[in-house]
Formats: structure tokens, C-alpha cells, sequence
């Protein structure tokens, strides 16, 4: 797209150097060949300027035809097309179509004068399919036909005048010499404005006989003067300057000209340090035309020629000789001006978008997207040095992180370079929030020669612009406020212009768009720091953590190659209810999780890799800590249970086969990591835990989950891995659900609509049905314990109040005051106990037994265990409790145990 608007421009360009009828008609040819791709023939008739004829010289029909699509255009004055005109419409002759290409179109398009009175031109184009682009284009074309048809018209009446009334080649300065100047004309093809102002430039001083000649352009959008060139000589940068503050700014506004007579002295030596460049010594007689636009009548440039040769002053004559030579090449001088313009603007934008592109590709490096930032910077505006610095908003100081273009280099902090922030430019841009610009430096009051002292730089002059955050958190990087959420976060330095005495207004601008790079560059790199070392830090401590809980590779060898045994050779009752896995042997554990597992099929099912399966397992039992009832036996037997659910009430029926395995799962994991403390106390404690997670809820079972999922991506532990996408979220999703779900509280809210359930009956298609179930499901494996002999519901009692008051405690050494239920001197446990197994126990498994028939023996062992509490409760109301400690309740219990009321047997048996 762009290089056709390019060939298009470069073709308009063109027309404005042509000086005859002919070059205009080839010109013209060649424009449409680059508006329109696919042109087959074109046709150009031109308005003769003798015989006033549209003609068409070389064509078979070289007058223009007056019949057919010709006429119907001509007559309405407006662009016809015709996909397939008839062979015997002239318009076929003059595009030389034969019938067989059909699929072409036949565009007639006239061109009028500015007026749009009279016809110039007929343009005639076949080509297929035309846009609605070609038109436009077309349009534009026509423009400027008309305006160089005008052009040679004029041309051609002041040489039919110079040749009647004055001798052709006389170059006497009075006289304006056309061949010159249609030479000039036809030479003004570059595209390169300096190198065209040059050609007018040697036209100027060779017929004003002037030994310099300068063109002042005038930018109105900045209300500058610029200059390419002065004399021959071209400038590496072009000087600006504004027109308002130059002895030459009001030739803008009074569009008269001005000799040197017309000066003031100030003004004389303004004039003098601008040729300063050009040996051209005093100025002795001076003469400035304004060059004005013919389009908007507006002052484009001004045109100055000074010291006439022969030490003669310029004349009328010389004024009528600059008017001429402008009325032909102030369009193509502007015209070129302007394409050099869009040029220079493309060039800044491409600059930005490479700095967009660093923004992104060096997020992760702070240091190096400074430097590529500044390097740009200096490039775009031609400084020799670059630094910047970063406000430290603590020590009010200002930090160098890039310094003559060098990274300051972060492990040598110590020669690391700060100024105070309300000290020097750039103290004074970081306090203020202004740019700077300082021609020179020495004779600026808050410049500090020190630095250059110790460096032996010289500063000439300096750029020197703040770095600002808009809109961000201003916690991210230091950075000092300014009040109205503008905040600077750093300033930028640029010194020492390269080829040129001080930095212009344009590079001001460019200043302040790379600026706005800058913030946002910092503060998004900085962010992306500050997440990426959150996330290194968090990794770290997975790893520790995983490196403590490394578990023992004999263990795992053997583990892996012996065979996972017969679920029945662990023990022969290990599936009724009434077994309790207590009695199993720590070292036993490990291989009964693989015999269940197996027994459910679920090794088959899921596809899980023996090797995988031991690693979890012993992962797990290692993620637990050892406090007195929350440790791997309690994970150990809640899992038991579950496999109890599965033998005995065919749960698997009811559930999915992802929702069984998630839940299974998730007995093994659901404490792990418990620290013998409850949630209320993780609050209070204000511990860790509670900062990660209180504001969610369920703080420790939220951390149960994250150490779960610790481990699953723990390399070779993911039992998951081999599940199918789909399975494999649903899986996690349920995993994590059920672990929430053994929050107590969680249960409480819902027991409710599972007594509902357990009314209306279990509707295995509705998916409410399935959450409610598997989490009824996992709070009766969590308390299991109490479905047991009255051994175990003894021995469970003791080991949850001795980790009760253990938090009671600590909680009372905190300054607390514990829970009654946790406070060892006013608990009366059998109470306790009575009241947890009504309130929560019993009224649970009673909807399990309504729900799934033949866990009725569940309910009544339950039952039974809250009966003999009853019991005791009678017993030890005659007897004290000793010391106020409630725990020596159970040295009551133990002396009692002979008392073969509360003996079934089981009691001595438990180990755990
Ligand atoms: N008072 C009392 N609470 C129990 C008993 N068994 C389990 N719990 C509570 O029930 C909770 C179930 O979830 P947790 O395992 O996190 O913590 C458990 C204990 O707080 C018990 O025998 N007596
Ligand atoms: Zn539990």
C-alpha cells in the first residue's frame, strides 16, 4: 500500500517539472499506470493552447471524437464507465480494444479547470474492475492536471510576450530569462527538499547576481523559521528558530519585502551570525522576498539574497526576478517540503514503535531496556551522552542507573553516583517536573561543572526531561509525588548536540514522547520484577519444602518392586465397618493405601504408574506434621473409611468414576500439614496462613489443597497426569472442592438441603445431588473415628483434647482466653463429647443411613459410643477431677477400663 502511495506521489511529482503539453500527456499516462494496477491502453487528450482542441498526439484518432461514451462525458462533464462499450463506439478505436476482452471496463474521465468551467483534458483508461480508491486518486490527479495545465498556459503567454517584446538570451538582471527558468522547471525532479532548494538557490544568485542566497521555510505549525541550507552550504541539522522573535517575522504578516536599510542593528546581527556558516564576511546590502502560497495565499518561506556582486544594491528588477522564479517553484517547493515532512514523521513513528517493541522484549531486564531506551533517545535527537535517573523517594536522592550511556553496574553499589534530589538540572526537573533545555550550560545558574571536573567531559548543553508514572501504584518504584497523581519517577539527560549548537524545540518534542516511553516502560518492567520475584521466591520455598520432605529411596525402591499385596493379607476384617485402621502397623500403611487403590481399580482405571503412586503416597504421609491427632493416622484412616463406603454401600454407583477417585484422593491429602491448631486460632495468631488465606475462609483447608497441589507437581507425583483433559479438570476441580468441604463449618451450612436429599431421595442426574453426597461422604470418613469400638472413640477423645489444650495453651500464654472446649481447666470432656456426638456425628450419619441403606450398623456404633459417654458422665460426677487438669480424666478412664461395662474388647488393641 504504502510503496503505491509512494509511486503515486513521486508520479504528482513529476507533472509539476513537466514544461510542454507532450511531457504533461506522458506525466499524466504514467500517474494513472501507478493509480490503477491492471490499466490496459490509456488514452490523454489535452486542450490545445493554439487550437483549443482536445488532442491526443501519436493517437489513431488524435482529435478527440465527439460521439458515444466520449460525448455522453463530455456533455455531463462528469467520469462515465462502461464495462463493455460496443465495438463501434470510437472510444474502442482510441484504446485499441478488440472484442474479445470483455471483462474490461472503459473509464472516461474528464478533467476541468480550477473554475470548473472549462474541459482540459479527457482522461480514457480500459482496465478491469475499478475501485472506489482508482476514483479518488483519479480525482487527485485531475487536480493537479489542472493546476500544471494553468502553469504551462502562463508559461507559454510569457514566452509568446519575450519573444515579441525582448531579446530571448540577454542576461541582463532586468530582464527574466524563460529559458532559464523552464530549465530550473524541468530540473526540479528531486524529491529531496535541500537538494532542490539548492537548485533554486544557484538560480537566485546567478540572476540577482547575489553572493548568497538563503530560503527561510516557514513551520506553521510550531511558528518556526527552519533552514536546510544556507548559501550552497547544506546543514547536517536544519536550524529552527521562532518567527515572532526574528527581525525577519514580520516580512510573515506585512508579506512586504524588507531590505537591510529597513534593520535595526540587533536585527543586522542576527542576520550575520545566521551566514555565520558561509564565508561570506560583512553583509553589505540585503534583500527578502516573502514567498507566498498560491493554494492558501498564506507566507510558505522567505526568500533572502544578500551582497550583491559589484558592491551594487539590490534592485525592483531583482524583487521581479525572485516574484518569477517563485510563481513556478513555490509548488514543487512546498509539495516537497511536505513529503520530506510525512518522510521525517514515518522515520519518528517507526523509532517509537522500536521502542514499543524493547518495552516488551526487554520486560525482563530493567537495566537493559533503560539503556536501549536512552541509546534511542540519544540517536533520534543526536546527543553525545545520555544518562538517567531513578528518584530513590526514601533518601530524596536521585540515583544514576544509566550514565554516559553506561549501565551503572548493580553489584557496584558502592560508587554508585546520587545527588540530592532538590540540587542541579536534574534535581530541579525531578522537583518541578519541567523540561529543560540549556543552550549552554556554564552560563546556566543550576548547572554544577563538578561532574565534569572529575570526568573531564565537557557539557555544552543539556536536554533534560522528567520520567513520569501515570495512573500506577505508586508503591511499585520509589518515585516522588507531585500532587494530582502525576507522579516523577526519574529524569532523563541528554547532552551535548552533535551537529548542531543546542538542542531544538523538535527535539523537546521528542523528549516528551519518549517520556511517556519511559514510564511506561519502568514501571511495567518493574512490576513484572517485583511478580517474577514473588514467583522465584514462592518456588524456592516449594523446593525447600519438598527437599525436606524428601522421602526415602530404599522405601520407594522396595515399595516399587514388590507387588502391592491382597488388601485381605493386611488384615482379614479390613473390610467391615467395624475394623479400625488404627490397628494397622505404621510401616503396613503405605502398602495398604497401594492394596486399596488397587482394590477400587482405580490403578487400572486411571493409568497410573506404580512408581508415580508410591511417590504420592509417601509424599503424602511425609507432608504430615506429628501433632497429636491431626497426623497421617487420622489421613490414613479417613481414607479407610472411604474404602469402607465403596466395599460396603456401593457408592460407585451413585458417583462418577472421577468424583470416587477425587475423593479418595482427597481423604489421603485433606489435613495435610496440620499444625494441631484450628482455624480460629490461625486468625488470631494472625499467623501466616491466615494472611494468605482468611480473607477466603477455611483458611487451613485452603492450605491442605496448596500442599496438595505441591506435591502432585512435584516431578514423578502427579497421580493425575494420565487422566484425559477433561477428566483431569473435573478431577482438580472436585479435589479441591472436597478438601474445602471438610471445613466443619462448610458441613454445617448444608445440613440442611442433605436432609432434604435424604427426604426426596438421591437423583443420581442431578449434578447438586453429587455435591452434596461427596461431601456428606467425606465428613462421615473424617469422622470416623467415632463409628468405631469405644477403644478407639476413648483413645480419639484423648488425642483430640490433648491437641485442644495444647492450643488452649498457647492460646492463654498469648493472652488469650481459650475456647472452654480447649481450655484444660474447665473442660468437662464427657459433656463435650456427649454434645458433638448429638450435635454433629450422630444427626450426620443418621442422614447417611437414610440415604444408603446398610450403613445403618454405622449410625448405631455411633449410637452406642454416645451412650457409654452417658454412662461415664453418671460415674464421674462422684468423683473430682484432679488439679483442675480435665486430661487426668482419662487416667480415671484407664483405672476404670477393668470395669467391663466400657471394655468391648477392642480397647487395648489401638495403638494409634
Ligand atoms: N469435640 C470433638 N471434636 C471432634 C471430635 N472428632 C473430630 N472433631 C472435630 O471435627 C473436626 C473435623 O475436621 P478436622 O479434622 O479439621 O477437625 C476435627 C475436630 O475439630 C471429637 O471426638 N470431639
Ligand atoms: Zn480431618
Amino acid at each position: 500500500e504504502t510503496v503505491e502511495i509512494h509511486t503515486f506521489q513521486d508520479a504528482l511529482l513529476q507533472l509539476s517539472g513537466v514544461i510542454d503539453l507532450d511531457g504533461l500527456r506522458r506525466a499524466v499516462e504514467e500517474a494513472i499506470g501507478t493509480i490503477i494496477p491492471n490499466v490496459h491502453s490509456t488514452a490523454v487528450y489535452l486542450l490545445d493552447l493554439d487550437s483549443r482542441q482536445l488532442r491526443c498526439h501519436g493517437n489513431p484518432l488524435p482529435v478527440l471524437p465527439d460521439e458515444g461514451l466520449i460525448q455522453e462525458a463530455v456533455s455531463q462533464r462528469q467520469c462515465v464507465t462502461r464495462p463493455r462499450p460496443p465495438p463501434e463506439d470510437p472510444v474502442c478505436r482510441v484504446l485499441q480494444l478488440s472484442q474479445c476482452e470483455e471483462e474490461r471496463s472503459v473509464i472516461c474521465y474528464p478533467v476541468l479547470d480550477r473554475e470548473g468551467s472549462e474541459l482540459l483534458a479527457i482522461l480514457l483508461i480500459s482496465c478491469s474492475r475499478p475501485t472506489q480508491l482508482h476514483y479518488d486518486n483519479l480525482s487527485l490527479l485531475g487536480k493537479h492536471i489542472a493546476t500544471c495545465y494553468s502553469r504551462l498556459k502562463q508559461v507559454q503567454m510569457q514566452q509568446d510576450g519575450a519573444m515579441s517584446h525582448a531579446p530571448a538570451h540577454r542576461q541582463d538582471s532586468g530582464t527574466i530569462d524563460t529559458q532559464a527558468i523552464l530549465q530550473l522547471c524541468a530540473d526540479l525532479y528531486d524529491q529531496d527538499a535541500p537538494a532542490l532548494q539548492l537548485k533554486v538557490i544557484r538560480y537566485l544568485q546567478k540572476v540577482t547576481r547575489a553572493e548568497c542566497c538563503l530560503l527561510l521555510l516557514v513551520a506553521d505549525d510550531t511558528a518556526e523559521f527552519f533552514c536546510q541550507l544556507i548559501g550552497e552550504h547544506v546543514l547536517e541539522e536544519e536550524v529552527r528558530f521562532p518567527i515572532d522573535q526574528s527581525c525577519l517575522g514580520h516580512v510573515v504578516t506585512s508579506k512586504k519585502p524588507v531590505t537591510l536599510e529597513d534593520l535595526d542593528s540587533k536585527g543586522k546581527g542576527e542576520l550575520q551570525s545566521l551566514v555565520l556558516h558561509v564565508q561570506l564576511g560583512e553583509i553589505r546590502s540585503m534583500l527578502c522576498i516573502p514567498v507566498e502560497s498560491k493554494a492558501a495565499g498564506n507566507i510558505v518561506a522567505l526568500a533572502c539574497v544578500f551582497n550583491k556582486r559589484d558592491r551594487l544594491k539590490f534592485s525592483s528588477a531583482d524583487e521581479s526576478q525572485i516574484r518569477t522564479c517563485f510563481t513556478y517553484t513555490s509548488t514543487v517547493l512546498t509539495s516537497t517540503l511536505a513529503v520530506q515532512k510525512e518522510r521525517k514523521l514515518k522515520l519518528e513513528t517507526q523509532s517509537m514503535l522500536q521502542i514499543a517493541k524493547n518495552l516488551f522484549t526487554h520486560l525482563d531486564d530493567v537495566s537493559v531496556l533503560l539503556r536501549e531506551i536512552m541509546q534511542e533517545a540519544r540517536n533520534l535527537t543526536h546527543a553525545e551522552r545520555c544518562s538517567l535517573f531513578l528518584v530513590d523517594k526514601g533518601r530524596r536522592e536521585l540515583v544514576a542507573k544509566v550514565f554516559d550511556g553506561v549501565v551503572a553496574d548493580e553489584s557496584e553499589n558502592m560508587n554508585e553516583l546520587r545527588i540530592p534530589i532538590d540540587q542541579g538540572i536534574a534535581g530541579h526537573v525531578a522537583t518541578t517536573g519541567e523540561i529543560l533545555n540549556i543552550k549552554d550550560a556554564y552560563s546556566h545558574p543550576l548547572f554544577y561543572s563538578g561532574v565534569d571536573h572529575s570526568t573531564g567531559f565537557r557539557t555544552r548543553n543539556i536536554l533534560c526531561f522528567p520520567i513520569k508514572n501515570e495512573g500506577h501504584d505508586s508503591d511499585v518504584i520509589g518515585s516522588f509525588l507531585m500532587g494530582d497523581n502525576e507522579e516523577i519517577v526519574g529524569v532523563a539527560e541528554l547532552c551535548n548536540k552533535i551537529n548542531g549548537p543546542c538542542f531544538s524545540t523538535y527535539d523537546e518534542e521528542l523528549a516528551q514522547a519518549f517520556s511517556i516511553y519511559c514510564g511506561i516502560s519502568l514501571v511495567h518492567s518493574l512490576l513484572y520484577k517485583k511478580v517474577a520475584d514473588a514467583q522465584h521466591r514462592s518456588k524456592l520455598s516449594n523446593e525447600l519444602m519438598m527437599y525436606h520432605m524428601k522421602v526415602n529411596e530404599d522405601e520407594t525402591a522396595r515399595l516399587i518392586v514388590d507387588k502391592i499385596p491382597e488388601i485381605t493379607s493386611i488384615h482379614p476384617d479390613v473390610s467391615v465397618f467395624s475394623f479400625t485402621p488404627r490397628v494397622i502397623y505404621d510401616d503396613q500403611t503405605i502398602p495398604c493405601c497401594l492394596a486399596m487403590f488397587e482394590d477400587m481399580g482405580m490403578i487400572n482405571r486411571w493409568r497410573i504408574h506404580k512408581e508415580t503412586l508410591v511417590k504420592f503416597v509417601l509424599m503424602v504421609k511425609k507432608g504430615y506434621r506429628d501433632p497429636p491427632y491431626h497426623n497421617w493416622y487420622h489421613a490414613f484412616s479417613v481414607s479407610h473409611f472411604c474404602y469402607l463406603l465403596y466395599k460396603n454401600l456401593r457408592i460407585d454407583q451413585l458417583l462418577t468414576d472421577v468424583e470416587l477417585f477425587a475423593l479418595f484422593v482427597a481423604c489421603l491429602c485433606h489435613d495435610l500439614d496440620h499444625r494441631g491448631t484450628n482455624n480460629a486460632f490461625q486468625v488470631s495468631s494472625k499467623s501466616v496462613l491466615a494472611a494468605l488465606y482468611s480473607s477466603e475462609g477455611s483458611v487451613l483447608e485452603r492450605h491442605h489443597f496448596a500442599q496438595a497441589m505441591c506435591i502432585l507437581n512435584t516431578e514423578g507425583c502427579n497421580i493425575f497426569e494420565n487422566l484425559n483433559k477433561r477428566d483431569y479438570e473435573q478431577a482438580l476441580d472436585l479435589f479441591q472442592e472436597i478438601i474445602l468441604a471438610t471445613d466443619l463449618a462448610h458441613h454445617l451450612s448444608a445440613v440442611k438441603d442433605l436432609e432434604t436429599m435424604a427426604k426426596e431421595g438421591y437423583d443420581k442426574s442431578n449434578p447438586r445431588c453429587h455435591t452434596l453426597l461427596t461431601c456428606l461422604l467425606m465428613t462421615s470418613c473424617d469422622l470416623s473415628d467415632q463409628t468405631k469400638g469405644w477403644g478407639t472413640t476413648k483413645k480419639i477423645a484423648e488425642l483430640i483434647y490433648q491437641e485442644f489444650f495444647r492450643q488452649g495453651d498457647l492460646e492463654k500464654s498469648m493472652g488469650y482466653r481459650p475456647h472452654e472446649m480447649m481450655d484444660r481447666e474447665k473442660a468437662f470432656i464427657p459433656d463435650l463429647q456427649i454434645s458433638f456426638l448429638e450435635n454433629i456425628a450422630m444427626p450426620l450419619y443418621r442422614i447417611l443411613g437414610d440415604l444408603l441403606p446398610g450403613s445403618e450398623c454405622v449410625y448405631e456404633a455411633v449410637k452406642a459410643n454416645r451412650d457409654t459417654w452417658m454412662q461415664i458422665r453418671e460415674t464421674a460426677k462422684h468423683k473430682p477431677i484432679t488439679h483442675g487438669n480435665s486430661f487426668d480424666f482419662f487416667k480415671m478412664l484407664d483405672e476404670d477400663d477393668d470395669m467391663s461395662l466400657v471394655n468391648n474388647g477392642e480397647g487395648g488393641k489401638v495403638n494409634h
